[in-house]
């Protein structure tokens, strides 16, 4: 099998720090990815560089496209990159208001992205911004609302709305429970396990949280100064971690 996103000796340096360092892997179609590690670990870096966000000084992300098979989107124009992060690309922020635009209303929110990828015909717009807030678990009453008077949870499945519609195929997460309440988290996790496994999704998932990947994660990566120490199947990992910093991660004993 063709792997949908191959990414190879990535590195990324500020100025003489290592942001991280040589990391590779292969993602397959509806495998979830897990990135773990302390605060300052490399793992936002890694996640913005293989979402395009900051340019790596090294390596390769190639993504098995649609349209043209595996290409290398560190080569791509900006043009054909910024297509790709609306069609079969996807990026939830740890803070919903960096994903939406807090002025316009919640189905506006999500019919937004359905226009940027051709879609006119206002009707048909308009209901799958009304079908996708209920699969989010938000009442259809609330489309004409903005998100500025929704709870945080209610924002934060409003970013996930509008980051499906358009039926990417690789999801990136970077935080996506972070900052909210446990009992909001719990509801967010079940809801994101649905949604990936219902919709086949690949995903990479970065998070502090031992009890995300253990949800979501088929495989895990665990990251220290910038340098992956240890990768696996997530169980395998949690439950018997070989390496002695992962073993201190699991155990809880770093303060993560
Ligand atoms: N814009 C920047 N300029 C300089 N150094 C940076 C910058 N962004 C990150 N770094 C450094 O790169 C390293 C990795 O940071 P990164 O934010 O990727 O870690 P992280 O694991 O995502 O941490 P956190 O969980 O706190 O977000 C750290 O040493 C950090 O100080």
């Amino acid at each position: 099998m063709t792997p949908l996103l191959s990414v190879r000796n990535i590195t990324k340096r500020y100025g003489p720090h290592l942001g991280c360092g040589d990391i590779s892997f292969d993602l397959y179609p509806g495998e979830v990815m897990g990135i773990v590690g302390e605060s300052g670990s490399g793992k936002s870096t890694l996640l913005n560089c293989l979402a395009g966000h900051i340019p790596p000084d090294d390596g390769r992300v190639i993504f098995d496209t649609r349209a043209d098979g595996p290409r290398d989107t560190l080569q791509m124009g900006e043009a054909a990159r910024r297509m790709l992060s609306r069609t079969d690309w996807a990026f939830v922020h740890q803070h919903a208001r960096d994903g939406l635009r807090m002025g316009v209303s919640a189905g506006g929110n999500i019919g937004e992205r359905l226009m940027a990828v051709g879609g006119r015909n206002y009707g048909t717009i308009r209901a799958a911004a009304g079908d996708w807030l209920g699969r989010v678990e938000i009442s259809e009453s609330r489309i004409d609302d903005r998100p500025s008077t929704f709870s945080g949870g209610m924002q934060q499945r409003l970013q996930i709305a509008r980051n499906l519609v358009t039926g990417p195929r690789l999801i990136f997460m970077d935080e996506p429970t972070g900052g909210l309440d446990v009992s909001v988290q719990a509801r967010l996790l079940d809801l994101l396990r649905g949604l990936v496994r219902d919709m086949g999704l690949s995903a990479i998932v970065v998070t502090h949280d031992l009890a995300v990947v253990r949800l979501l994660a088929h495989r895990l990566m665990v990251m220290k100064d910038g340098h992956v120490v240890e990768s696996g199947l997530t169980d395998q990992v949690l439950d018997d971690p070989q390496h002695g910093y992962t073993q201190l991660l699991v155990s809880s004993v770093l303060q993560v």
